[in-house]
């Protein structure tokens, strides 16, 4: 799926299917389309084995379950059905998943590259959590923390080119004419890495983050990790949070270190999501002094 397709460069070369992608991706395409379909004819067999009594002890509802619960629905504002539902679970497995752990891969990375700044990130930990487990209501007073994960978001851009914009009217963007049609991609590694918007660019210092107000949003077009507009990422409250726990966690119950025969690497791939281009070994060893809070 990240692979370039020369077909998009060239569209009238795309029936030929030169490098077989179409054919892989529709191969690919079949299984996950087969995973999805276990999982939700699954659920509704469950649903329908239900019993009432039961069905009202079990008050907890996936994401399946809604979606499963909005198709009965006749007077819906949208109407489902499984394709749909299918399609929905797809776009949410795989905007989420990949993007989420590449980038607490990428934030581990560059705070084992720099020890000063594990120490300030661990000092914050202590600061607000004390020896204990963190939860969630910690999460807004670590703002070092959150400085650290704009910074690596900057310097290793989730998704350098967004999602793809495609215009059905002709336009002007900045004195350009986009003809109606055309697919426009978005540079967002290079607004992240020009000196116009950034000193030392490619140096990785997440005190920047602490002099301005940023967030995701996309208002500013300095910084837009989540991308911008009508297309924004609608997963950023659940990505952001989700960053901010697990690294915390990472950070405030274990000390790390790198093997010490590992060579350790910062290059990256091309693709759709920036992944490392070698994964990311670290040794963990218990921070807390308390062996039961990791039970
Ligand atoms: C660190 C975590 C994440 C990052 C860095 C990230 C980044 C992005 C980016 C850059 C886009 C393209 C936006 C644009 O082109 O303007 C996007 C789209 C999307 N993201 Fe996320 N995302 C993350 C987590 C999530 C989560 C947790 C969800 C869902 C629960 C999610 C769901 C989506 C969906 C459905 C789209 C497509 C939106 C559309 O095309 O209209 N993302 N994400």
């Amino acid at each position: 799926m990240v692979a370039s397709n020369i077909s998009d460069f060239l569209p009238k070369l795309s029936r030929f299917d030169l490098q077989g992608r179409q054919r892989e991706m529709q191969k690919q395409l079949e299984y996950v389309d087969r995973i999805f379909e276990n999982i939700i004819q699954g659920r509704i067999e469950a649903n329908s084995r239900k019993n009432e009594g039961e069905a009202e002890e079990d008050r907890r509802k996936d994401f399946v379950q809604v979606l499963l619960e909005l198709k009965e629905e006749k007077d819906a504002a949208i109407s489902l059905d499984i394709t749909k539902i299918k399609a929905l679970l797809m776009d949410i497995v795989l905007a989420a998943t990949d993007t989420t752990s590449t980038m607490v891969e990428w934030v581990m990375t560059e705070i084992l590259n720099n020890p000063g700044v594990m120490r300030k990130v661990q000092d914050e930990l202590t600061g607000v959590i004390g020896m204990n487990v963190v939860e969630e209501s910690h999460l807004p007073k670590l703002t070092y923390l959150d400085a650290v994960i704009k910074e690596t978001m900057r310097v290793h851009t989730p998704a350098p080119l967004l999602v793809q914009r495609c215009p059905d009217e002709s336009c002007t963007v900045g004195g350009y004419t986009i003809p109606k049609g055309t697919i426009v991609y978005i540079n967002v590694w290079a607004i992240h890495h020009d000196p116009k918007n950034w000193t030392d660019p490619l140096e990785f210092k997440p005190e920047r983050f602490l002099i301005d107000k940023w967030d995701y949003h996309g208002n500013n077009f300095k910084f837009l990790p989540f991308g911008s507009g009508r297309r924004i990422c609608p997963g950023i409250p659940l990505g952001e949070k989700m960053l901010m726990y697990i690294l915390a966690s990472l950070l405030h119950s274990f000390d790390w270190s790198l093997p010490e025969d590992e060579e350790f690497e910062l290059s990256d791939e091309f693709g759709s999501v920036t992944k490392k281009r070698k994964p990311l070994i670290a040794i963990p060893s218990q921070r807390l002094s308390d062996a039961t809070l990791y039970f």
